[in-house]
Formats: C-alpha cells, sequence, structure tokens
C-alpha cells in the first residue's frame, strides 16, 4: 500500500522543536547533546539553542536509503558521551520510526535521555519525550527533503488529465 505522507514545513519544524526543548528544559541539566546525523542535526539546533547547550557531538547510525531499510551501521559513534554511557546526555532524532536506530544508540549509551520531535508507534518505546506521533504507514516529510512544485487542479486531477 502507498505511504500516506505527513509534509513538515521549516515553521512547522522550528515550533515543534521548541515545544520539544520545552519538554526537556524541566529534565535537565544536561551534560551535553548527541545528535543523531542526519536527520537530528537541525532539531539538535534549535533544542541546543533553547537550552543554552553549547556541548553538541554527533553520532552517525546508517540505516535507509531513501525509504529502503537496510542493517543499521554505526559510521561515527558519539565519542565524547560514551565514557559515562550517556549519562547526563541528551540524545535527539527527528523521529523514531521501527526504533532500529535508537536501539544502536540505546546500547552505546544506555544512561542517556532519548528525544524526538516525531514518533511512530513501533518505536515509542525507545523515545522518552516526543512531541507528535503519527501513525505506522505515514511517511514524514522533512523540508530539507522537499521543495514546493505546481500541483494541478483538484478536477484536473479527477479527471486523469
Ligand atoms: O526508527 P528507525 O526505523 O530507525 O527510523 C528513524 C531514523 O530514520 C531516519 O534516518 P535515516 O537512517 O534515513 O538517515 P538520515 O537521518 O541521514 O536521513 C530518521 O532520521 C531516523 O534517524
Ligand atoms: O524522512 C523520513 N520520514 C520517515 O517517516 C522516516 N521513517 C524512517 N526514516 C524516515 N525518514
Ligand atoms: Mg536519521
Amino acid at each position: 500500500m502507498a505511504p500516506r505522507y505527513y509534509t513538515v514545513s521549516w515553521d512547522q519544524l522550528h515550533r515543534d522543536g521548541k515545544a520539544l526543548a520545552w519538554r526537556l528544559v524541566e529534565r535537565g541539566p544536561w551534560q551535553g547533546i548527541v545528535a543523531i546525523t542526519r536527520g537530528g542535526l537541525i532539531p539538535a539546533a534549535i533544542v541546543a539553542r533553547e537550552l543554552d547547550c553549547r556541548m553538541i557531538e554527533s553520532a552517525s547510525i546508517v540505516t535507509y536509503d531513501e525509504e529502503v531499510k537496510g542493517d543499521p551501521v554505526v559510521a561515527k559513534p558519539p565519542a565524547a558521551a560514551l565514557e559515562s554511557q550517556g549519562e547526563h546526555w541528551l540524545v535527539l532524532d527527528d523521529l523514531v520510526d521501527t526504533g532500529t536506530t535508537l536501539r544502536v544508540v540505546r546500547n552505546l549509551l544506555p544512561k542517556a535521555h532519548y528525544a524526538t520531535v516525531y514518533a511512530k508507534p513501533a518505536g515509542k518505546p525507545l523515545v522518552d519525550t516526543f512531541v507528535t506521533e503519527v501513525s505506522q504507514d505515514t511517511w514524514i516529510l522533512f523540508p530539507w527533503d522537499t521543495e514546493q512544485q505546481f500541483v494541478p487542479p483538484i478536477a484536473k486531477a479527477a479527471a486523469g488529465k
């Protein structure tokens, strides 16, 4: 079945990122933020600005080639947070879907706090704090993966023109 799409604009991402920061400010202070690249980088920048956090580390877990899922590979471990097993660190990603990516990072940083802006049901148990839930069959379209384009009027599309 074709996925349904949930389109996120830059404005919405900024608002949702700030809503995430409001939820996280109560749980701090944080030693630093681990951004899961690449999707977690912009949410991490928004949250880091709101939480006044300047210690930013990254982790790169490669799982998807566009919409096709493969086996996860740790391309870059979150070195600065490894020694403490992530204690007092905040791990941020744009979304959790199946939970594969966060499962890999949780093995590396079992004591960290895990936050995403968006969450799908299968991945929810892997995340401690999130803002918006979408259904499992929804594909979230982020502003960095999309651009505005012309769409035909509904009447023409319905007539197959
Ligand atoms: O819960 P999961 O099923 O693991 O899916 C969620 C992950 O998938 C996407 O990243 P992707 O692997 O596409 O890489 P990217 O962030 O570099 O685009 C997204 O940014 C999450 O990191
Ligand atoms: O852009 C994305 N949208 C999604 O819904 C998704 N799920 C896994 N990986 C994803 N990437
Ligand atoms: Mg990602």
